[in-house]
């Protein structure tokens, strides 16, 4: 057995002949960041994925040749920074992953990253809008919150927007909250499915801990709360200006991928939290949210209310729902303002 194949479960192993009816091509836009990087090397271990293109404006053809040489089946191409190039390596791609843009340095906000990263991704999304108007597209640059909705009214403006087929990735905040419950009970992280609503950033991240049947009192649930909501910040203090959370991204991105792979591959029952358009506070002028979401072959198929909370929880989800507001304007407001 291959060394690929012997990394990968019985599952995803049982996968590889699945793969072989399905012709799935995935594009990495920013594929040789500090995300993109990582996030290509699990996509080209993933039997679901056929084709992978890579596309940066640097050094894509060299993270390509790199990662081509892996044995797996996937074709791998790299891409230069051009925008016949960009057009190729995005036509036929059934998943667009978006994590291209600045990352925070310590004492930033992700909304600090606004100014840089709005027009970043307002123009990848016009070029997917045109070449791959079809596909599903992932954004996993900052401020999720506001280049959520920034895509949105791009692929709005050139009639092919699907609500459906647009997500945030906000997959790490639940493998933060799954991992920190897990360090104080001392159980298993891989079992632990802690909901996380809201959006993704500081208190618009809203860990619903009780839904797990867990009751943490005081202190200690502030401070639970507290880590994941500013889990980033942890990794940006650490990294000491180097850049955020990179690997754990990359592998938050990549089980959110292989979740629509496996639900557009006929798969049933599988859920992620993600942060698309939502009705569920809507009327609160709060468009975009996230939360469980039911996966089908057409992306969304049905969005899960948030259920019973706490007081507490009822609070945390008030701050949030005030923050993501003005977040969600922000992004829309910078569509209007520069089409
Ligand atoms: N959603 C999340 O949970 C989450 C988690 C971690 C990081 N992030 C965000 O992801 C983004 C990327 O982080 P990183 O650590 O990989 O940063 P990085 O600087 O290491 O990599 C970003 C890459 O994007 C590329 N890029 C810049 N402009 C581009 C363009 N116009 N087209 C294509 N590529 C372009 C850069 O060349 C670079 O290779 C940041 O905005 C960061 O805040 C989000
Ligand atoms: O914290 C950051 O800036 C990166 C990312 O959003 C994270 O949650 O790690």
């Amino acid at each position: 057995m291959s060394f690929a194949r012997q990394m990968l479960g019985a599952t995803q192993r049982r996968a590889f002949s699945a793969s072989a009816r399905q012709a799935s091509k995935v594009t990495v836009l920013g594929a040789a960041g500090g995300i993109g990087q990582p996030l290509s090397l699990l996509l080209k271990l993933n039997p679901r994925v056929s084709k992978l293109a890579l596309y940066d404006i640097r050094l894509a053809p060299g993270v390509a040749a790199d990662i081509g040489h892996i044995n797996t089946k996937s074709e791998v191409k790299g891409y230069d920074a051009t925008q016949s190039a960009l057009h190729e390596a995005l036509e036929g791609a059934e998943i667009v992953v978006i994590p291209a843009g600045v990352p925070r340095k310590p004492g930033m906000t992700r909304d600090d990253l606004f100014n840089t990263n709005a027009s970043i991704v307002r123009d990848l999304a016009k070029a997917t809008a045109d070449a791959a108007p079809n596909a599903k597209v992932l954004i996993i640059s900052n401020p999720v919150n506001s280049t959520v909705p920034i895509t949105a009214e791009v692929f709005k403006s050139k009639g092919v927007y699907d609500p459906k087929k647009l997500f945030g990735v906000t997959t790490l905040d639940v493998v933060r909250a799954s991992r920190f419950i897990s360090e104080l009970k001392g159980t298993d992280p891989s079992d632990e499915k802690i909901t996380v609503v809201g959006g993704h950033s500081g208190a618009t991240i809203v860990p619903l801990l009780s839904q797990s049947g867990y009751s943490l009192e005081g202190e200690k649930l502030d401070s639970y709360v507290h880590r994941v909501q500013f889990g980033g910040d942890e990794v940006v203090q650490a990294k000491g200006g180097a850049g955020s959370a990179t690997l754990s991204m990359a592998m938050a991105g990549a089980r959110f991928t292989e979740s629509l792979l496996k639900a557009s591959q006929g798969e049933k029952n599988v859920i992620e939290p993600t942060f698309v358009e939502s009705h569920l506070y809507k009327d609160q002028g709060v468009t975009y949210f996230a939360s469980n979401v039911e996966l089908g072959p057409n992306g969304v198929e049905k969005i899960h209310p948030v259920g019973k909370l706490t007081a507490h929880e009822q609070g945390l989800l008030d701050a949030c729902l005030k923050d993501l507001k003005g977040n969600i304007e922000k992004g829309v407001k910078f569509v209007k303002e520069n089409p």
